[in-house]
């Protein structure tokens, strides 16, 4: 069996996108600094603001970087419009940005978002964007298992979905063997394999700090938090019977690239 190779060009210090499909940005109603904004807002081709993700997105640029708000107009405001302010709401509008509301009471402005993006890309190519999803790991616990469940159902609809926040990096690991290139720069050392959402898994890694060879993983036995990655290890190494949740810290000082002031462009 082939692994699976990772190599999500928003954790690449360089931003060399070594994958040649596009992104989408999925922005929610949680904080982020401006520096991983910009990280990942630059390397998206689709960007959407779940309903109080416009208000955070607006609510960044604020006193003198008010100037940058106009270089930030996301495609897509969708959701319930339970949180949206209306004088973002207008903002946005009239900057070009499709605002949608959909009242649903069963599903999530999350999904809503993502159903919008499965929309557009069977109305062109048809080929699938990778999804990094913008906060939604903290905050509510009930949101938070939300993104937990919610991925690991996408993993079945969807490719590549990643969740990140100021201090974390985590996506879903589908049962079969996994490689995970590691920016050192980006990341921190703190690592964990969250056996989430099954009864129980099988796994073996190398290039951690502790490495399991087909050892057993779940809620009420082992589960491999505060791992560490291994300085000057470019690679990870997972296999796993059963889908898992891969998480791994980043460095603040990561996103420390900030967008010039400057409007001239
Ligand atoms: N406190 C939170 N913790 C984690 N994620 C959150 C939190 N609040 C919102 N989110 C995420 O941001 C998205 C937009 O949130 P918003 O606050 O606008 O609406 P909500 O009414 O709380 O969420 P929803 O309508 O989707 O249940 C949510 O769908 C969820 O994914
Ligand atoms: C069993 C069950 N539990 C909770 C909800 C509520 N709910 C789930 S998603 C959502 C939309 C939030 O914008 C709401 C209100 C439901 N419908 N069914």
């Amino acid at each position: 069996m082939t692994s699976r190779k990772w190599t999500p060009s928003f954790l690449d210090e360089n931003n060399v996108s070594i994958s040649s499909k596009k992104s989408a940005l999925i922005i929610l109603n949680q904080p982020f600094s401006l520096g991983l904004l910009w990280r990942l807002w630059k390397v998206s081709s689709w960007k959407a603001c779940a309903d109080g993700g416009a208000n955070r997105l607006y609510d960044l640029f604020s006193g003198e970087l008010e100037d940058l708000r106009i270089r930030f107009i996301p495609d897509l405001i969708k959701g319930d419009f339970d949180s949206i302010r209306d004088d973002v709401k207008e903002y946005y509008l009239s900057k070009g940005a499709a605002v949608i509301q959909d009242g649903d009471q069963c599903s999530t402005d999350l999904m809503k978002c993502v159903s919008s993006l499965s929309d557009l890309e069977s109305q062109t190519d048809g080929v699938q964007h990778d999804v990094v999803i913008l906060g939604g790991l903290s905050g509510r616990l009930d949101q938070t298992v939300h993104t937990l469940s919610y991925l690991h159902k996408l993993r079945k609809l969807r490719e590549s979905v990643f969740v990140i926040t100021d201090d974390n990096v985590a996506w879903v690991l589908d049962s079969g063997e996994h490689e995970i290139s590691i920016d050192h720069k980006t990341l921190g050392q703190t690592c964990g394999l969250l056996p989430v959402g099954v009864s129980s898994t099988i796994l073996t890694t190398r290039g951690l700090r502790w490495n399991l060879t087909d050892h057993p993983s779940h809620f009420d036995g082992m589960v491999s938090t505060s791992n560490h990655l291994v300085p000057e290890e470019p690679i990870v190494y997972i296999k796993t019977t059963e889908p898992i949740w891969w998480t791994a810290e980043l460095r603040p000082e990561a996103f420390a690239e900030l967008p010039s002031i400057s409007i001239s462009s």
